[in-house]
């Protein structure tokens, strides 16, 4: 039976979640785009749909967890999730509040929360503003980003353009006085409640609070403590049922399309490593196309797991964006990485690490991979994922932008060793 419904803005965002949520041991299923056909007898307690609508027109957007919400409905789920970044990221008309207020309206709902906060990696909410690591969002190389630069750290100010309701903060001082207190709190605070959480143990008492809300919203981590809270009252019983690694391949491959502070000196330390690398400079994609990214690729020992990367520093994105326009530069690379996606995997590769949460979307439709298990976490927030792509079983990882180590790449290739 489906406990919980989920519907997240992009790829990365849905395996994050689904990794956060498996590691209560409950079964977590992950479905990239609407399945096509209703749900079975078969569903899982915790059913993700993910989608690539983090930057997408608002009403398109709007249509697409719109129909999310209704297979998960039909899957019998009573309790929704609404899942986008933890850095909150989001164009300047939506689409977090805008999609957050049709789902409400679609329910019935009058309110809902909004807890982007995942301390683990480092964002935190205080006062309703987020902070990445040490710097507020808008301090943070996220004002950098090439799709959603975020330049306001306040929350309730980012939100307020995105919906026409009432927007409010439930502070920590609420939150430290416990669920109970915080429910009374975020009752009282409007339609679209802001709610502060600095660590873990704030969003045990946040989810605790908020638990039998029908529509929640957040970043991953505030998810967590729900499979907890649900096996403790017997809503939810486990289910131990463990994705099975498939056989694979040593054949692996290494796309970056992230163009984040963490995946360049992610992309520098494999490069140090002596991994074989090509770098693709969208300026030239544009003139010239990707075959000769395919050339290369075909030519090297998937063994030793090559390197594909746009990731590029912000002045080096700004420039090609200048000459290209925004959208187009992004999805150049995107076609390009995807490409690369598919001759990798029919060159035997069935060990992928996508890096870049519109590039593994793009990735990851390439390949026409409808469904995904959660297998073993490489960094808090990315796990590696089982899925068949044409009738071939591949372990996809897809990491967000900013997760992981410096070593991600060599550490993602060791834990599916190990796994
Ligand atoms: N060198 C580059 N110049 C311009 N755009 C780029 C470059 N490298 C990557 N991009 C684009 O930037 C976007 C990065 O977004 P995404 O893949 O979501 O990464 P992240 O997870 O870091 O946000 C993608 O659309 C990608 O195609
Ligand atoms: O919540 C998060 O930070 C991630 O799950 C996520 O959505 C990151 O997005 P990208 O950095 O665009 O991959």
């Amino acid at each position: 039976m489906t406990v919980l419904g989920a519907i997240a803005d992009d790829f990365t965002g849905a395996t994050d979640l689904a990794g956060l949520l498996a590691r209560s041991g409950v079964r977590v299923r992950l479905h990239t785009g609407v399945p096509v056909a209703p749900p079975g007898d078969d569903t899982a307690a915790f059913e993700i749909i993910a989608l690539k609508i983090r930057t997408a027109p608002r009403q398109t957007a709007i249509a697409e967890a719109g129909a999310a919400l209704d297979w998960l409905q039909r899957a019998g789920a009573k309790r929704f999730f609404w899942k986008y970044c933890s850095t909150f990221d989001s164009t300047a008309s939506g689409n977090i509040g805008t999609v957050a207020q049709a789902l409400m309206q679609r329910l019935g709902l009058s309110q809902t929360i909004y807890c982007p906060a995942f301390p683990e990696n480092g964002r935190r909410v205080f006062m309703g503003n987020l902070f990445v690591n040490d710097l507020p969002l808008a301090e943070s190389p996220m004002k950098d980003h090439p799709l959603t630069p975020m330049r306001d750290s306040n929350l309730m100010r980012l939100l307020a353009p995105q919906v026409s309701g009432s927007v409010g903060l439930a502070d920590r001082t609420f939150v430290a006085k416990g669920a109970a207190a915080l429910r009374e709190r975020i009752a009282q605070a409007g339609a679209h409640v802001v709610v502060d959480a600095i660590d873990d143990a704030d969003l045990a008492v946040v989810a605790r609070a908020c638990r039998d809300m029908v529509l929640m919203t957040g970043g991953s981590a505030v998810a967590m403590p729900l499979p907890g809270l649900y096996l403790e009252d017997g809503t939810l019983s486990r289910d131990a049922a463990k994705p099975v690694a498939p056989a694979l391949g040593s054949a692996a491959v290494v796309l970056s399309g992230s163009a984040s502070a963490m995946t360049n000196r992610q992309v520098a330390d494999y490069l140090a490593r002596g991994a074989a690398a090509y770098r693709l400079d969208p300026v030239a994609l544009a003139e010239s196309g990707h075959q000769a990214a395919l050339d290369w690729l075909s030519a090297q020992d998937l063994d030793r797991a090559p390197l594909v990367y746009a990731t590029a520093t912000p002045d080096e994105v700004r420039a090609a964006q200048q000459r290209l326009g925004v959208a187009r530069a992004g999805e150049i690379v995107e076609a390009a990485l995807a490409a690369c996606a598919i001759r990798a995997r029919d060159l035997g590769a069935q060990r992928i690490v996508v890096a870049g949460g519109e590039t593994s979307g793009a990735v990851t439709q390439a390949l026409g991979v409808n469904h995904m298990e959660i297998g073993p976490e490489i960094a808090p927030g990315v796990p590696w994922c089982y899925c068949v792509s044409q009738g071939t079983e591949l372990a996809l990882t897809l990491k967000s932008g900013n997760f992981g180590r410096e070593s991600f790449f060599s550490d993602a290739l060791d834990v599916l060793e190990a796994a």
